[in-house]
C-alpha cells in the first residue's frame, strides 16, 4: 500500500518512528524556517512598495529604503540557516540511531531464530543502507525543506499582495502541483521496481558466472544467456518506465512556473492601464514567480523528487529488514525450524494413516536421481536392502551424492526413476505426517530454537516425559550441557550464542534419539563434534531400537557400522568394513588415506581413541 508522496506504509511508519524522538529539534527547525522564509514572503511586497511608493513616485530614497529592508531580511535568513544546522544534525543522527537499532535487532533476531548465523554480514549491508537514509534525509532537509517553505511563503505573499494577480498565477500552479504530487507516487513506485530488476540482473549474472564451469560442461550457454538477457530486458523496461515518470517534471515546471510568468507579462500592462492593479504589484507578483516559485518547482520536480524516491526505496528495504514479530521474514525464519525443513515434527492434529509395520525394512530398487532434466545423474541404478535394525554407514568422496541419497531414503525428494520403499510402501507416497513419524533425518545444520531445553528436546516426541528426555540427553552426551544450562526447565534465549555448533548438534541428536521414528538418518550430523563425542552419539543411536543410516563425516564411522555403502559411481560397493577392505581397493585406498591424514593430525593420546588399531 502506498501512502503520502509514494512512500509505502512500512517505509512511512519507519520514517515516523525514526523522527518520533526528535520533537524538540523539529520544533526548532520549524521556528527558524519561518525566519528563513521571510525574504520569500516579503520579496513581492517590498518590490511593489519600492516601485509604487519609491522609484515610480519619484522618491528613490524610499525605494532604496525598501530595498535595504529586503537586504536585511536576507541577512536574517543567513543567520537562520546557520542556526538550523544543529537541529538538522540532531534530527538526522537521531533518525540514524533509531534505524540502526531497529535494523540490527530485526536482522539478529531473525538470524538467531533461524539458528543459521550470518546476521553480521546482513547487518553490515543494512548499516550501509541506514547511512544512505541518513544522507538522503539530511540532503532533503537542507534542500527540499527551504524550497517548500519558499514556495508556500511566495504563495501567501502573492495572495495577500493582490487577489487578481494571485488568481492568474495560482490557476495553473494548483494543477501543476497536483500533477507533481501524483507523479511522485508513480516515480517512487517505479524506482523501486527498477532497483528490484537491477538486483535480479546482478543475481542471475552472478549465479551464471559462478556456475560457468557446469554451464559449459552441460553445453547450456544459450540457456544461461537467455535467462540473463531476460532479466536485462526487464531492467531496461523498468529504466524506461522511470524515465517516462520522471519526464512529467517538464510539464509540471512549464505549467506551474513558466505559464504564470507568461500570463503576468501578457495581462499585466492591460491591468495596470485600466487601474485594476499597480505596476509595482505586477512586478512584485512576477518577483514571487521568477525568484521563488519557478526555482522551487524546478528543484522539487528535479533533484529533490529523485532523492525522495530513492529514500522511499531504501526505507522500504529497511522496514522489511527491521520487521521481526509476525512478519513474513519471521515466518521464513520459522520455516527453517525442525518441524518444517528436513526433520519434521509428528503432528498431533493431522490424522495419519494406519501403519502396520512395527519393524519396517527399507528397500532401494534401481534408483536414479538427477537434479534437473538435463543434469548429469547423481545416482544411477542404485539397489540396496536395509533390514530393520541395520546400522549402515555411507561413505564416498565429496559431492558423490551421499546427502542426496539421505534425502531420497527419507522421502524428502523423489527419485527420477526407481523406488525407495519402507515395508513395501513407496516412501514418497506415505504422506508427510506418516513419513515424519517413520523417518528422522538429522542434517548437518542443527536447529535449536529459543524456548526451554525440554521443549527443544521434546520437539519430535511431544509425549516424552522428563525421564525419557534425560535418558536421551545422557545417552547422547548432553548431560554436561544440561547441567550448565540449569536442567530441562532452563530457558534458551539466544541458542545461536549460548550454545556452540557442537552443542547444538548434540541437542538435535538427543531430540531425535528421544523420538520413536524407526529409521534415523544422520547426514554428517556429528561434524562439529570431537571424535570421542561423535563415537558416543553414534553408539547411542546404534543401541536405540531401529535402523540407523550414517552419512559419514569421518571414515571411522564406517568401522562402527554393521555394513558400509561405498558410493563412488561405477565403483559403488556394499559390505562390512572388513569385507570391503579386502575386496574394494578403492575403499582400502580411502581408508588408508584417511588413517594417514588422521595419524598426521592427531597426537598419540587422541589417536588411540580415534584411529582403529588395525590401521596403525
Ligand atoms: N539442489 C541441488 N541442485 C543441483 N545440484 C545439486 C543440488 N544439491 C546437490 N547437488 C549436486 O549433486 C551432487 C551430489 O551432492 P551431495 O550433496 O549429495 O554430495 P555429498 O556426497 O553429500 O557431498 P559432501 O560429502 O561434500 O557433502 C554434487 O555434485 C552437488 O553439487
Amino acid at each position: 500500500m502506498r501512502v503520502g508522496l509514494g512512500l509505502s506504509a512500512p517505509a512511512a511508519r519507519l520514517l515516523a518512528d525514526g523522527l518520533r524522538g526528535s520533537g524538540a529539534p523539529l520544533r526548532r527547525i520549524a521556528g527558524w524556517s519561518v525566519l528563513e522564509a521571510a525574504p520569500a514572503l516579503a520579496s513581492g511586497w517590498v518590490t511593489a512598495a519600492a516601485l509604487d511608493d519609491g522609484f515610480l513616485a519619484g522618491r528613490p530614497g524610499v525605494g532604496l529604503a525598501w530595498t535595504a529592508l529586503l537586504a536585511g531580511l536576507f541577512f536574517a535568513r543567513a543567520a537562520a540557516e546557520r542556526a538550523l544546522f544543529t537541529p538538522l544534525a540532531d534530527v538526522v543522527e537521531n533518525l540514524r540511531d533509531t534505524l540502526v537499532r531497529r535494523v540490527v535487532r530485526g536482522v539478529l533476531e531473525r538470524a538467531t531464530a533461524s539458528g543459521r548465523g550470518g546476521g553480521s554480514a546482513a547487518v553490515a549491508q543494512l548499516n550501509g543502507q541506514v547511512d544512505t537514509v541518513r544522507n538522503l534525509t539530511g540532503t532533503l532537509l537542507r534542500t527540499a525543506r527551504p524550497l517548500g517553505v519558499s514556495l508556500l511563503a511566495a504563495v501567501i505573499g502573492l495572495a495577500t499582495l493582490d487577489p487578481l494577480l494571485a488568481a492568474l498565477v495560482l490557476a495553473p500552479l494548483v494543477p501543476a502541483l497536483t500533477v507533481f504530487l501524483w507523479s511522485m507516487r508513480r516515480l517512487t513506485a517505479r524506482r523501486r521496481l527498477l532497483v528490484l530488476a537491477e538486483e535480479k540482473v546482478a543475481g542471475h549474472a552472478g549465479a551464471a558466472l559462478g556456475a560457468s564451469r557446469d554451464i559449459t560442461a552441460l553445453a547450456a550457454e544459450p540457456h544461461a544467456a537467455s535467462i540473463v538477457e531476460q532479466e536485462v530486458a526487464g531492467a531496461a523496461k523498468a529504466q524506461l518506465a522511470v524515465g517516462l515518470a520522471a519526464a512529467l517534471r517538464v510539464p509540471v515546471v512549464l505549467l506551474g512556473g513558466q505559464l504564470p510568468l507568461l500570463l503576468l507579462l501578457l495581462a499585466g500592462p492591460g491591468l495596470v492601464e485600466d487601474g485594476s492593479v499597480s505596476a509595482g504589484a505586477v512586478v512584485g507578483a512576477a518577483t514571487y514567480v521568477a525568484a521563488h516559485l519557478l526555482p522551487a518547482l524546478q528543484m522539487l520536480a528535479g533533484a529533490v523528487s529523485g532523492y525522495w524516491s530513492q529514500l522511499g526505496v531504501v526505507l522500504h528495504r529497511l522496514a522489511e529488514a527491521a520487521t521481526v514479530a509476525g512478519s513474513p521474514a519471521r515466518q521464513a525464519a520459522a520455516d527453517q525450524s525442525p518441524g518444517s525443513s528436513r526433520t519434521c515434527r509428528p503432528s498431533q492434529a493431522v490424522p495419519t494413516p494406519r501403519w502396520r509395520g512395527a519393524a519396517p525394512d527399507l528397500s532401494v530398487r534401481e534408483l536414479d536421481f538427477a537434479y534437473g532434466p538435463r543434469a548429469e545423474p547423481v545416482l544411477r541404478r542404485l539397489s540396496l536392502e536395509v533390514p530393520f535394525g541395520d546400522h549402515l554407514a555411507v561413505v564416498g568422496p565429496s559431492g558423490i551424492g551421499k546427502s542426496t541419497l539421505a534425502a531420497l531414503l527419507a522421502g524428502i525428494i523423489s527419485p527420477t526413476a526407481g523406488t525407495v520403499s519402507l515395508d513395501g510402501h513407496r516412501v514418497t507416497d506415505l504422506g508427510e505426517a506418516l513419513r515424519c513419524r517413520l523417518f528422522a533425518l538429522v542434517p548437518q545444520e542443527a536447529y535449536v530454537f529459543p524456548g526451554t531445553v525440554a521443549a527443544n528436546l521434546a520437539y519430535l516426541a511431544p509425549d516424552a516425559g522428563p525421564d525419557r528426555l534425560e535418558r536421551s540427553a545422557a545417552a547422547i552426551g548432553l548431560t554436561g550441557v544440561l547441567d550448565r544450562l540449569g536442567g530441562l526447565d532452563a530457558r534458551l534465549r539466544s541458542p545461536a550464542t549460548e550454545l556452540s555448533s557442537g552443542e547444538r548438534q548434540l541437542f538435535a541428536l538427543a531430540r531425535v534419539h528421544a523420538c520413536a521414528a524407526p529409521v534415523v538418518v544422520l547426514d554428517e550430523a556429528t561434524c562439529h563434534l570431537d571424535p570421542v563425542a561423535e563415537a558416543r552419539a553414534e553408539a547411542a543411536f546404534a543401541e536405540r531400537p531401529g535402523t540407523l543410516i550414517v552419512i559419514a563425516h569421518r571414515l571411522v564411522s564406517a568401522t562402527r557400522a554393521r555394513r558400509v555403502l561405498l558410493l563412488d559411481g561405477d565403483r559403488t560397493a556394499l559390505g562390512t568394513h572388513a569385507g570391503l577392505l579386502v575386496r574394494s581397493p578403492h575403499y582400502a585406498e580411502l581408508v588408508g588415506h584417511w588413517a594417514g591424514t588422521a595419524a598426521a593430525v592427531l597426537d598419540g593420546r587422541e589417536r588411540s581413541s580415534v584411529v582403529p588399531s588395525s590401521y596403525e
